[in-house]
Protein backbone atom coordinates (compact mmCIF):
# COMPACT_ATOMS: atom_id res chain seq x y z
CA UNK A 1 0.00 0.00 0.00
CA UNK A 2 3.06 2.62 0.37
CA UNK A 3 3.85 5.01 -0.39
CA UNK A 4 0.81 6.88 -1.33
CA UNK A 5 0.40 10.65 -2.10
CA UNK A 6 -3.13 12.47 -2.82
CA UNK A 7 -3.43 16.25 -3.57
CA UNK A 8 -6.75 18.40 -4.18
CA UNK A 9 -7.20 21.48 -5.96
CA UNK A 10 -9.87 23.19 -3.93
CA UNK A 11 -13.61 22.21 -3.31
CA UNK A 12 -16.07 24.77 -4.61
CA UNK A 13 -17.29 25.90 -8.03
CA UNK A 14 -15.45 25.43 -11.43
CA UNK A 15 -16.44 26.72 -14.31
CA UNK A 16 -16.24 24.37 -17.23
CA UNK A 17 -14.20 25.62 -19.57
CA UNK A 18 -11.35 25.48 -16.35
CA UNK A 19 -12.30 21.60 -15.24
CA UNK A 20 -9.17 20.30 -17.91
CA UNK A 21 -6.60 22.80 -16.43
CA UNK A 22 -7.73 21.56 -12.53
CA UNK A 23 -7.53 17.70 -13.41
CA UNK A 24 -4.56 17.74 -15.92
CA UNK A 25 -3.05 20.41 -12.82
CA UNK A 26 -3.81 17.80 -9.83
CA UNK A 27 -2.82 15.16 -11.66
CA UNK A 28 0.61 16.65 -12.64
CA UNK A 29 1.09 17.36 -9.17
CA UNK A 30 0.92 14.37 -7.65
CA UNK A 31 2.80 12.83 -10.35
CA UNK A 32 5.42 14.73 -8.75
CA UNK A 33 5.13 13.89 -5.50
CA UNK A 34 4.69 9.77 -6.46
CA UNK A 35 8.37 10.33 -8.37
CA UNK A 36 9.97 12.24 -4.61
CA UNK A 37 8.19 9.04 -2.75
CA UNK A 38 9.45 6.09 -5.33
CA UNK A 39 12.64 7.25 -5.23
CA UNK A 40 13.04 7.29 -1.23
CA UNK A 41 12.22 10.85 -1.06
CA UNK A 42 10.17 11.49 2.54
CA UNK A 43 6.39 12.02 2.11
CA UNK A 44 7.24 16.06 3.18
CA UNK A 45 9.51 16.45 0.55
CA UNK A 46 6.84 14.71 -1.92
CA UNK A 47 3.56 17.19 -0.13
CA UNK A 48 5.84 20.08 -0.40
CA UNK A 49 6.80 19.57 -4.29
CA UNK A 50 3.76 18.55 -5.32
CA UNK A 51 1.74 21.66 -3.84
CA UNK A 52 4.74 23.64 -5.18
CA UNK A 53 3.78 22.63 -8.50
CA UNK A 54 0.38 23.64 -8.06
CA UNK A 55 1.18 27.16 -6.56
CA UNK A 56 2.89 27.52 -10.05
CA UNK A 57 0.74 26.67 -11.80
CA UNK A 58 -2.48 29.79 -12.37
CA UNK A 59 -5.37 27.07 -12.61
CA UNK A 60 -5.29 27.42 -9.19
CA UNK A 61 -5.87 30.04 -5.58
CA UNK A 62 -2.21 29.27 -4.68
CA UNK A 63 0.62 31.16 -5.82
CA UNK A 64 0.61 32.23 -8.87
CA UNK A 65 -3.74 32.55 -9.60
CA UNK A 66 -4.17 33.61 -5.86
CA UNK A 67 -7.95 35.14 -5.46
CA UNK A 68 -7.32 39.07 -4.53
CA UNK A 69 -7.87 40.80 -1.31
CA UNK A 70 -10.50 43.64 -1.49
CA UNK A 71 -7.81 46.08 -2.58
CA UNK A 72 -6.94 44.20 -5.39
CA UNK A 73 -3.65 42.23 -3.77
CA UNK A 74 -2.43 38.73 -3.33
CA UNK A 75 -1.99 38.24 0.62
CA UNK A 76 -1.47 34.00 0.82
CA UNK A 77 -1.76 31.31 3.82
CA UNK A 78 0.21 28.01 4.12
CA UNK A 79 0.73 25.10 6.62
CA UNK A 80 3.11 22.33 6.87
CA UNK A 81 2.92 19.80 9.27
CA UNK A 82 5.25 16.57 10.12
CA UNK A 83 3.66 13.77 11.59
CA UNK A 84 6.82 11.69 12.77
CA UNK A 85 7.82 14.68 15.06
CA UNK A 86 3.61 16.51 15.02
CA UNK A 87 6.52 19.88 13.85
CA UNK A 88 4.73 22.17 11.92
CA UNK A 89 5.53 25.68 10.20
CA UNK A 90 3.16 28.11 8.23
CA UNK A 91 3.02 31.77 7.06
CA UNK A 92 -0.05 33.91 7.18
CA UNK A 93 -0.87 36.96 4.73
CA UNK A 94 2.20 36.63 2.90
CA UNK A 95 2.70 38.93 0.13
CA UNK A 96 5.16 39.08 -3.02
CA UNK A 97 6.99 35.54 -3.15
CA UNK A 98 6.06 32.51 -5.29
CA UNK A 99 5.73 29.61 -3.27
CA UNK A 100 4.46 29.92 0.45
CA UNK A 101 4.45 26.12 0.98
CA UNK A 102 8.52 26.50 1.03
CA UNK A 103 8.44 29.28 3.46
CA UNK A 104 6.29 27.41 5.59
CA UNK A 105 8.66 24.55 5.29
CA UNK A 106 11.27 26.67 6.43
CA UNK A 107 9.60 28.12 9.24
CA UNK A 108 9.15 24.53 10.37
CA UNK A 109 13.17 23.71 9.81
CA UNK A 110 14.61 26.59 10.49
CA UNK A 111 12.67 28.75 13.15
CA UNK A 112 11.55 27.45 17.26
CA UNK A 113 8.10 28.94 15.68
CA UNK A 114 5.34 27.27 14.66
CA UNK A 115 3.78 30.46 12.32
CA UNK A 116 5.10 33.84 10.93
CA UNK A 117 3.02 36.38 9.41
CA UNK A 118 2.58 39.61 7.14
CA UNK A 119 6.11 41.52 7.31
CA UNK A 120 8.09 39.21 9.56
CA UNK A 121 7.13 36.51 7.36
CA UNK A 122 8.63 38.42 4.05
CA UNK A 123 12.21 38.99 6.27
CA UNK A 124 12.36 35.65 7.00
CA UNK A 125 12.25 34.37 3.50
CA UNK A 126 14.41 37.52 2.20
CA UNK A 127 17.21 36.46 5.17
CA UNK A 128 16.54 32.89 3.77
CA UNK A 129 17.47 33.41 0.37
CA UNK A 130 13.77 33.52 -1.08
CA UNK A 131 13.35 35.53 -4.05
CA UNK A 132 10.72 38.68 -3.44
CA UNK A 133 8.36 38.57 -7.01
CA UNK A 134 6.55 41.58 -8.09
CA UNK A 135 2.92 41.54 -7.49
CA UNK A 136 1.80 41.21 -10.59
CA UNK A 137 3.43 38.34 -11.32
CA UNK A 138 1.14 36.49 -9.19
CA UNK A 139 -1.82 37.88 -10.72
CA UNK A 140 -3.57 36.76 -13.22
CA UNK A 141 -6.14 37.89 -15.87
CA UNK A 142 -8.95 35.85 -14.84
CA UNK A 143 -8.09 35.93 -10.75
CA UNK A 144 -8.41 40.28 -11.68
CA UNK A 145 -11.27 39.58 -13.29
CA UNK A 146 -13.03 37.66 -10.81
CA UNK A 147 -12.14 40.77 -8.32
CA UNK A 148 -14.24 43.00 -10.34
CA UNK A 149 -17.22 41.10 -10.51
CA UNK A 150 -17.22 39.92 -7.35
CA UNK A 151 -16.95 43.65 -6.28
CA UNK A 152 -20.21 44.49 -8.26
CA UNK A 153 -23.35 44.68 -5.81
CA UNK A 154 -25.05 41.81 -7.63
CA UNK A 155 -22.11 39.28 -7.37
CA UNK A 156 -23.29 35.72 -7.28
CA UNK A 157 -21.91 34.51 -4.06
CA UNK A 158 -21.56 30.85 -5.03
CA UNK A 159 -19.89 31.63 -8.46
CA UNK A 160 -17.56 34.23 -6.25
CA UNK A 161 -16.62 32.04 -3.30
CA UNK A 162 -14.00 29.49 -2.42
CA UNK A 163 -12.52 27.86 -5.33
CA UNK A 164 -9.07 26.12 -5.67
CA UNK A 165 -6.72 26.22 -2.46
CA UNK A 166 -3.89 23.23 -2.94
CA UNK A 167 -3.38 20.60 -0.69
CA UNK A 168 -1.30 17.30 -0.42
CA UNK A 169 -1.12 14.44 2.18
CA UNK A 170 1.37 11.51 2.11
CA UNK A 171 2.72 8.76 3.62
CA UNK A 172 6.42 7.65 2.58
CA UNK A 173 8.00 3.78 2.45
CA UNK A 174 9.11 4.35 6.18
CA UNK A 175 5.60 5.04 7.31
CA UNK A 176 6.09 8.32 8.04
CA UNK A 177 3.18 11.33 7.10
CA UNK A 178 3.10 14.43 6.20
CA UNK A 179 0.78 17.20 5.28
CA UNK A 180 1.14 20.34 3.22
CA UNK A 181 -2.01 23.16 2.29
CA UNK A 182 -1.56 26.38 0.49
CA UNK A 183 -4.18 29.00 -0.52
CA UNK A 184 -4.68 32.59 -1.58
CA UNK A 185 -8.14 32.57 0.53
CA UNK A 186 -11.07 33.82 -0.11
CA UNK A 187 -11.97 35.92 -2.63
CA UNK A 188 -12.23 39.79 -1.71
CA UNK A 189 -10.98 39.15 1.75
CA UNK A 190 -10.49 41.74 3.83
CA UNK A 191 -6.78 42.97 4.51
CA UNK A 192 -5.05 40.99 6.98
CA UNK A 193 -7.80 38.16 6.82
CA UNK A 194 -6.35 34.77 7.69
CA UNK A 195 -8.26 31.74 7.14
CA UNK A 196 -8.15 28.19 8.55
CA UNK A 197 -5.11 27.20 5.93
CA UNK A 198 -2.49 27.94 8.30
CA UNK A 199 -3.82 26.89 11.71
CA UNK A 200 -2.83 23.19 12.68
CA UNK A 201 -5.87 21.11 13.21
CA UNK A 202 -8.24 23.14 10.71
CA UNK A 203 -6.27 23.55 7.37
CA UNK A 204 -4.34 20.16 7.67
CA UNK A 205 -2.95 17.82 10.37
CA UNK A 206 -0.22 14.62 10.38
CA UNK A 207 0.06 12.19 12.85
CA UNK A 208 2.00 9.17 11.93
CA UNK A 209 -0.20 8.00 14.59
CA UNK A 210 -3.48 8.46 13.09
CA UNK A 211 -3.11 9.85 9.37
CA UNK A 212 -3.35 13.15 8.21
CA UNK A 213 -5.66 15.81 6.33
CA UNK A 214 -5.80 18.59 4.19
CA UNK A 215 -8.53 20.65 4.02
CA UNK A 216 -10.27 23.28 1.20
CA UNK A 217 -13.63 25.38 1.83
CA UNK A 218 -14.88 28.40 3.55
CA UNK A 219 -11.96 28.87 6.31
CA UNK A 220 -14.24 30.37 9.03
CA UNK A 221 -16.48 27.79 8.90
CA UNK A 222 -13.54 25.08 9.26
CA UNK A 223 -12.11 26.93 11.45
CA UNK A 224 -15.11 26.57 13.85
CA UNK A 225 -15.07 22.63 13.88
CA UNK A 226 -11.08 22.40 13.19
CA UNK A 227 -12.27 20.08 10.26
CA UNK A 228 -8.52 18.36 9.89
CA UNK A 229 -8.34 17.37 13.62
CA UNK A 230 -12.11 16.32 13.84
CA UNK A 231 -11.93 13.98 11.43
CA UNK A 232 -8.68 12.05 12.45
CA UNK A 233 -10.53 12.20 15.78
CA UNK A 234 -12.91 9.78 13.91
CA UNK A 235 -10.27 7.98 12.60
CA UNK A 236 -8.83 7.34 16.04
CA UNK A 237 -12.03 6.27 16.90
CA UNK A 238 -12.16 3.42 14.75
CA UNK A 239 -13.29 5.11 11.00
CA UNK A 240 -11.98 4.40 7.93
CA UNK A 241 -9.94 7.55 6.31
CA UNK A 242 -13.08 7.11 3.96
CA UNK A 243 -16.29 7.27 6.54
CA UNK A 244 -14.05 9.84 8.91
CA UNK A 245 -13.91 12.13 6.18
CA UNK A 246 -17.48 12.07 5.37
CA UNK A 247 -18.14 12.14 9.15
CA UNK A 248 -16.37 15.51 9.49
CA UNK A 249 -17.79 16.79 6.59
CA UNK A 250 -21.42 15.93 7.23
CA UNK A 251 -21.12 17.53 10.51
CA UNK A 252 -19.74 20.80 8.85
CA UNK A 253 -22.98 20.51 6.67
CA UNK A 254 -25.43 20.12 9.14
CA UNK A 255 -23.91 22.27 12.07
CA UNK A 256 -22.96 25.26 10.11
CA UNK A 257 -24.54 24.99 6.51
CA UNK A 258 -20.46 24.90 5.44
CA UNK A 259 -19.27 22.93 2.07
CA UNK A 260 -15.67 21.87 1.67
CA UNK A 261 -13.21 18.87 0.74
CA UNK A 262 -10.81 17.27 2.13
CA UNK A 263 -7.72 14.34 1.57
CA UNK A 264 -6.99 12.29 4.09
CA UNK A 265 -4.29 9.10 4.44
CA UNK A 266 -4.22 6.15 7.33
CA UNK A 267 -0.62 5.38 7.99
CA UNK A 268 -1.31 2.04 6.17
CA UNK A 269 -1.87 3.57 3.17
CA UNK A 270 -5.54 3.96 3.31
CA UNK A 271 -6.72 7.02 1.16
CA UNK A 272 -10.03 9.02 0.41
CA UNK A 273 -10.51 12.23 -1.61
CA UNK A 274 -13.92 13.57 -0.39
CA UNK A 275 -16.18 16.84 -0.21
CA UNK A 276 -19.63 18.53 -0.25
CA UNK A 277 -19.05 20.85 -2.47
CA UNK A 278 -20.33 19.84 -6.20
CA UNK A 279 -16.72 20.07 -7.22
CA UNK A 280 -13.50 19.38 -5.77
CA UNK A 281 -10.42 18.49 -8.39
CA UNK A 282 -8.33 15.96 -6.75
CA UNK A 283 -5.94 13.06 -7.50
CA UNK A 284 -3.77 10.05 -6.05
CA UNK A 285 -1.32 7.70 -6.82
CA UNK A 286 -0.19 4.66 -5.20
CA UNK A 287 1.08 1.03 -6.72
CA UNK A 288 1.94 2.57 -9.65
CA UNK A 289 -1.64 3.53 -10.51
CA UNK A 290 -3.21 7.43 -11.00
CA UNK A 291 -6.62 8.09 -9.61
CA UNK A 292 -8.32 11.54 -10.21
CA UNK A 293 -11.65 13.04 -10.70
CA UNK A 294 -13.12 16.46 -10.24
CA UNK A 295 -17.46 15.73 -10.10
CA UNK A 296 -19.00 14.09 -7.00
CA UNK A 297 -18.70 10.22 -7.63
CA UNK A 298 -16.09 10.48 -10.44
CA UNK A 299 -13.09 8.41 -10.17
CA UNK A 300 -10.77 7.61 -13.13
CA UNK A 301 -7.53 5.26 -13.63
CA UNK A 302 -4.79 5.17 -15.02
CA UNK A 303 -1.05 3.99 -15.16
CA UNK A 304 0.82 6.39 -12.58
N1 LIG B 1 -10.62 27.82 -1.11
C1 LIG B 1 -10.35 27.60 0.14
O1 LIG B 1 -10.25 26.47 0.53
C2 LIG B 1 -10.19 28.80 1.03
C3 LIG B 1 -9.45 28.61 2.32
N2 LIG B 1 -9.89 27.47 3.08
C4 LIG B 1 -9.60 29.86 3.15
O2 LIG B 1 -10.61 30.05 3.76
O3 LIG B 1 -8.71 30.67 3.13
Amino acid sequence: MLPVVVVHGGAGYIPKERSELSISGVCSAVQAGYTILQGEGSSMDAVVEAVIQMENNPAFNAGCGSVLNIKGEVEMDALVMDGKTLGSGAVSAVRNIANPIQLARLVMDKTSHACLTAEGASQFARSMGIPEVPLESLITEYSRMRWKKNLAPDANPVECQMLGTVGAVAVDKEGNIACATSTGGMLNKMEGRVGDTPIIGSGGYADNLLGAVSTTGHGETIMKITLARLILFHMEQGQSAEAASDLGLAYMKSRLEGLGGVVTVDPQGHWAARFSSNYMAWAAAQEDTLHYGLYTGEHFTQKA
